[in-house]
């Protein structure tokens, strides 16, 4: 079966201003409909510079990037509706409890007060969070604090969901109860793209990545094939064969 186009980057290229070379170079990627799409590299990789970009928060200098919505290329203005975003930090008021957090980033997205509580409620539920859901974010633990910041990602159901690092600095238990719920998601249709330095988890969760060093694609497809073609048994040695065993800054 053809997959329909969800993101089309073509030739994008973006130097920071104090920066005097490029952060990326030419990356071109098709990212399909419900991809779970891994954008893995080392560090410094420019993953986060990427996905910054793709979510219109940082303009790229060179380059295009087209959305697609089942199969219907959207505007900048309907983008802003079909994304969610959940960053590496965190994006969320630190002192309000999560069901004002929840409240705060649902109406930014004008969803109807009885949709945004029925939303509000199904989230802290699936995600472990009603009993702590009017207490001070700032005071959860590290694996609260990141459930919390996917569910403010994923408020308004987007159809293409952009993750950097969802699980980093958490247990297990977290790990895994955000990794089954994120799965769960891409099985009801949201395409996923992620980044990751766990090349264990990465390799459980995607079905498409594209490793990138020093800006620069330097292998994209599927993981079955890429692992294949490389003769290699495990995302972790095509990772290291591709991209080296030096420290990056
Ligand atoms: N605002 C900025 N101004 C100048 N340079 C920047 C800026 N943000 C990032 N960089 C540089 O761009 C490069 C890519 O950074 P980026 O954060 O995109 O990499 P990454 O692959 O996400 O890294 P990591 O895995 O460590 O999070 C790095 O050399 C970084 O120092």
């Amino acid at each position: 079966m053809i997959q329909p186009p969800a993101i089309e980057i073509q030739q994008v290229s973006h130097k920071y201003k104090s920066a005097s070379e490029n952060t990326l170079t030419d990356i071109s990627l098709d990212i399909f409909e419900s991809d779970v799409f891994g954008l893995l590299g080392p560090n410094g990789a420019g993953k986060t510079t990427l996905i910054s970009i793709l979510c219109g928060i940082i303009p790229h200098s060179f380059g295009g990037v087209n959305f697609y919505d089942r199969g219907k290329e959207v505007s900048d203005t309907e983008r802003r509706s079909l994304i969610g975003f959940v960053p590496q930090e965190y994006a969320f008021y630190h002192e309000l409890t999560a069901r004002q957090n929840l409240d705060y980033f649902g109406a930014m997205y004008n969803l109807k007060k009885t949709d945004l509580v029925e939303r509000r409620e199904e989230l802290l539920e699936v995600l472990g969070l009603t009993k702590a859901a009017d207490k001070a974010v700032g005071t959860f633990s590290g694996g609260m604090k990141r459930r919390v910041n996917l569910a403010i990602g994923i408020i308004h159901k987007p159809g293409i969901l952009f993750l950097d690092e969802p699980t980093v600095g958490v247990d297990v238990q977290s790990k895994n109860a955000i990794i089954r719920y994120l799965q769960q998601l891409n099985q009801a249709g949201t395409t996923i793209v992620y980044t990751s330095h766990h090349m264990s988890e990465a390799e459980e969760f995607c079905n498409r990545i594209a490793l990138i060093d020093h800006g620069k694609v330097i292998a994209h497809g599927g993981l079955t094939e890429l692992k294949t073609e490389n003769k290699v048994g495990d995302l972790q040695s095509l990772f290291i064969k591709l991209t080296g065993e030096a420290y990056r800054d």
